[in-house]
């Protein structure tokens, strides 16, 4: 029998759309949709046609968290290890993504769903968005790099609070707080989310991935490495047939048509 499809996705161009699709349980993550969700992002890693990411989940709620039904049976010390080890399979990889993710969000993002929405480099929420904890009310502890991410994020003092507090956070104060670059009008989420990853995926996505990869260093790094990190990124993309044209668009006052992925592929190829 065919498994279920947690997880849809589509290409819009150059933009891969992965949609939670298990609405009927509020999107929850079971191990087969993580599974699922690791297919999806190994896709938009190989796959040099695709420039940018949109994440987002059908039915009201962007995602519920961790499966209640399946925490029940799968808590014992080696399945909850093997949950973990199974997440450089997918959470890993999403986070390093060297392309743009955007995630938009609709309704509730709770526990380990809030976690995922985190992931995006641009998020977008639905005005009835929620971020919800959820993680103490249920004896566990924030995971899905809600501790990583939270205190990056809004700082240490703000995560605490909101954490200890179980607290929840509607669209507009995650969008005060920077959790959130932008709320929109729940039925406009779709379209909005959508856009801004093809306005990402027209960049340079050569150089905004190594941007993305060197940013991530930022808050354990000395100035001084990061300076260097910098630097050997400014060789690498110099060198690239995008700055190229980038700086020809310049000179000529026009709009840059980045040759895309593919073509820089193919420029390496040839060396
Ligand atoms: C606020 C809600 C997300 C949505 O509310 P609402 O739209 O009113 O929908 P409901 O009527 O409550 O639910 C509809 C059906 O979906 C089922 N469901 C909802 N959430 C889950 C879930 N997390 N797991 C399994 N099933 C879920 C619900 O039972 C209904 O089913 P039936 O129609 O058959 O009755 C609201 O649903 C809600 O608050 N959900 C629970 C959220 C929660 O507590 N999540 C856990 C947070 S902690 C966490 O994520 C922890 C981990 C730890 C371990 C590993 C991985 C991740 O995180």
């Amino acid at each position: 029998m065919a498994a279920q499809e947690l997880v849809a996705t589509q290409r819009d161009g150059d933009v891969l759309i992965i949609r939670l699709a298990n609405p009927e349980s509020r999107n929850s993550m079971t191990m087969d949709m993580r599974e699922q969700l690791g297919a999806a992002i190994a896709l938009a890693e190989r796959e040099p046609g695709i420039r940018a990411v949109f994440l987002t989940g059908d039915g009201p709620t962007f995602c519920s968290g961790g499966d209640l039904n399946h925490l029940r049976t799968a808590c014992d010390p080696w399945t909850v290890h093997r949950r973990f080890r199974n997440l450089s399979r997918w959470l890993t990889p999403l986070i390093t993504l060297d392309k743009p993710v955007v995630v938009g969000v609709n309704g509730h993002a709770v526990g380990g769903g809030m976690g995922l929405a985190l992931t995006g480099d641009v998020v977008i929420a639905g005005e009835s968005a929620k971020f919800m904890s959820g993680f103490f009310r249920l004896g566990v502890v924030p995971d899905i790099a809600v501790m990583y991410h939270l205190p990056r994020l809004i700082g240490m003092a703000r995560a605490k609070n909101f954490l200890f507090s179980g607290g929840t956070f509607s669209a507009q104060e995650a969008a005060d707080l920077g959790l959130v670059s932008k709320v929109v009008a729940d039925a406009d989420l779709y379209d909005a989310g959508l856009t801004e990853a093809r306005r990402l995926a027209e960049g340079p996505a050569e150089v905004m991935g190594l941007a993305k990869a060197v940013m991530a260093r930022s808050f354990e790094t000395s100035l001084h490495d990061m300076l260097a990190f910098e630097g050997f990124g400014q060789v690498l993309a110099m060198s690239n047939p995008e700055f190229r044209e980038g700086l020809n668009a310049a000179l000529e006052r026009r709009r840059p048509d980045f040759p895309g992925a593919a073509a820089v592929v193919n420029q390496g190829d040839k060396a």
